[in-house]
């Protein structure tokens, strides 16, 4: 009775006497819940690989509900979490005056940070899955600037820290939205589980007068990260940052003088005005003491990330996780890179804005930069109890 398909035996051609031994099949909706049991399986086993991609090659410790590590290395930071003042507060509408702002105007949205895509703006994929776990909180730990030292670097190498959440994007919270309110900012914030910290990074923060007293207003024990650069190179990468923007703007030569042949240096133009670190500095020790500030060398965190980053790590009260095993030195882009990225447990680089090849500078300008800078920077080494060896 069955239909023969190219000669063989069709499925329908079987023996009665078969079909009578065959364990009768399990009823169909038995049969759709075992299904959706198993793509359940399937989902969860997916999400728990993918995330142990990201984070459980650097934490030992089972990530999976959080993990608890920080109680035995208690950073002191942690306390700083419960933030005080009440969150509704809201403030006068006085707008933050960035130092820097003389000859903004060349730049306008420049000062900005111009987002790499690459940069993961979430917390790991396995506190998603739960993200009915943990709140949010205020930041405990703020890389403060400055602008091109390689904030952007240090938060991304931090972030592969099984104990640090950070928000990826710039809030901007202290300098151009205070007005919102510490509820608007605590909003942007990542859930943290009990012993993780909580950071984010403004480099325009380190030179806006306001910034000092209302970060010690939301908590006098935050901790304080300033990347420095040699305040020249960065004029030079904050110049080229404007100039990709704005190709028409004049020279770095024009803009750096007031009067060239008198040498004197326009330190209105916010290029030049942010390298004065010393003077930047000062408006801060106002509010925290020294020992809260920690000062990472930009020069160190390309040559030595990890070494850069063990310090980092110390001032946070973090376990030493991240090391050596998580870098390796990218030949095409000519800087450290990241084996596998927090999240995605993939190898990265930062985007293509972090990085690119600056314009030709008049040595001679340069050479006069260098003068100008030097008393500077010996006052910042003075403060800082740190020489950075940028004379
Ligand atoms: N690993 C790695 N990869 C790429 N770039 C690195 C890295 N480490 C430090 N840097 C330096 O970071 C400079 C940009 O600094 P910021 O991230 O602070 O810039 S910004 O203020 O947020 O726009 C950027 O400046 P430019 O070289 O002028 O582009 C880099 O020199």
């Amino acid at each position: 009775m069955g239909q023969r398909l190219s000669g063989g035996r069709s499925c329908l051609d079987v023996p009665g006497r078969l079909l009578q031994q065959q364990p009768p099949p399990p009823p169909p909706p038995v049969r759709r819940k075992l299904a959706l049991l198993f793509a359940m399986l399937c989902i969860w086993l997916y999400m728990f690989l993918y995330s142990c991609a990201g984070s459980c090659a650097a934490a030992p410790g089972l990530l999976l509900l959080g993990s608890g590590s920080r109680a035995a290395h208690a950073p002191p930071a942690a306390a700083a979490g419960s933030v005080g003042p009440p969150l509704r507060q809201r403030f006068p509408e006085a707008p933050a005056t960035p130092l820097t702002a003389g000859r903004e105007t060349a730049e306008g949205a420049a000062s900005q940070e111009e987002q790499s895509p690459a940069a993961p703006d979430s917390p790991s994929s396995i506190s998603t899955f739960f993200s009915g776990s943990g709140s949010k909180q205020l930041p405990q730990a703020i890389i403060i600037g400055v602008k091109k030292g390689g904030t952007r670097a240090l938060l991304e190498f931090l972030r592969v820290h099984p104990d640090v959440r950070a928000v990826g994007a710039e809030p901007h919270f202290f300098d151009r939205s205070y007005d919102k309110g510490l509820a608007w900012y605590r909003e942007l914030m990542p859930r943290t589980l009990d012993g993780q910290i909580t950071m984010e990074k403004t480099p325009s923060y380190f030179v806006t007068r306001e910034a000092p007293a209302r970060i010690s207003a939301m908590s006098k024990d935050t901790k304080l990260i300033v990347v420095v650069r040699d305040p020249v190179t960065r004029a030079v990468s904050d110049y080229t940052q404007t100039l990709s923007k704005r190709p028409d703007i004049p020279t770095f030569e024009s803009l750096t003088f007031r009067n060239r042949s008198a040498g004197l240096i326009d330190t209105s133009w916010s290029a030049i005005q942010i390298g004065l670190y010393a003077k930047h500095l000062e408006h801060w020790l106002r509010h925290f003491p020294v020992r809260q500030m920690l000062f990472v060398s930009g020069e160190r965190l390309i040559r030595d990330p990890a070494g850069e980053l063990g310090r980092v790590q110390d001032f946070l009260g973090l376990k030493r996780i991240i090391t050596d095993k998580h870098f390796y030195f990218n030949q095409t882009k000519g800087f450290p890179c990241l084996k596998k990225a927090e999240g995605s447990g993939r190898p990265h680089c930062l985007g293509k804005t972090k990085g690119r090849p600056h314009p030709e500078i008049d040595r001679e300008v340069l050479r006069r930069l260098r003068d100008f800078y030097r008393p500077f920077n010996r006052k910042f080494y003075q403060m800082t109890g740190h020489d950075f060896g940028w004379d």
